[in-house]
């Protein structure tokens, strides 16, 4: 397993050890002793696995508040997804910042997304699947949404969203978010 640090505080980008031979390929999705090793989460709640049909479906930017903030450990297994984590943690290091890797079906990596941070994706191909775990239950009242193109974040997208949730298409930006009352964000840290 190698890791590699992200731009966003506690992110990672873990690529598996495939093993190949002439039946095809294995790899681990998961590993609770290499999450351990590499000082993450290793609980898991629940597995999900998120199928979207057309290339340039959105989902996010979405999390889950304390008591249930979600780590995520998220991989692509078919087509290809740009994943994208945005530091929406008031007190984080990187507070502000985001950052994104494309993940596609056979490279054997996955993103690590640390608890309370948004995450989203958007899909590349046609027909992706993405598998993911949850270190919480889901907890509708505790979620958040964050417009995907909140132009405080920046975010740079490969493509524009074609597909996406009415509760993604019409969510707040971060403004609307700290005017809702709903989300406290350090506004000076963030305009730094
Ligand atoms: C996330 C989730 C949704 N659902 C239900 C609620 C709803 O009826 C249906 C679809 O939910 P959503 O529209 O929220 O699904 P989706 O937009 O795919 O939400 C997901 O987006 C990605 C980016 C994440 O990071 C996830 O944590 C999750 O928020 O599935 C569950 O039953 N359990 C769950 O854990």
């Amino acid at each position: 397993m190698k890791v590699t640090p992200l731009a966003v505080d506690g992110a990672r980008l873990i690529a598996s050890i495939p093993h190949d031979d002439h039946r095809g390929r294995f790899s681990r999705l998961f590993c609770r002793a290499w999450m351990q090793q590499a000082g993450l989460d290793p609980t898991v709640a629940q597995i999900n696995h998120s199928q979207s049909s057309a290339p340039f479906t959105l989902r996010g930017l979405h999390w889950q508040d304390q008591p249930h903030a979600e780590a995520k450990l998220v991989t692509c297994l078919a087509g290809a997804i740009y994943d994208v984590i945005a530091d929406v943690r008031p007190g984080s290091p990187s507070f502000g910042a985001w950052c994104a890797v494309s993940l596609d079906a056979g490279r054997n990596e996955a993103v690590y997304v640390p608890a309370g941070c948004a995450h989203g994706f958007l899909t590349l191909m046609p027909d992706s699947q993405v598998v993911y775990t949850s270190s919480e239950p889901h907890v509708p009242g505790l979620q958040h949404i964050l417009r995907w193109d909140d132009p405080g974040f920046g975010i740079e997208w490969p493509a524009r969203p074609a597909v996406l949730s009415a509760a993604d298409r019409d969510a707040p930006d971060r403004e609307g978010l700290g005017k809702s009352g709903a989300v406290r964000f350090p506004n000076k840290d963030f305009d730094a």
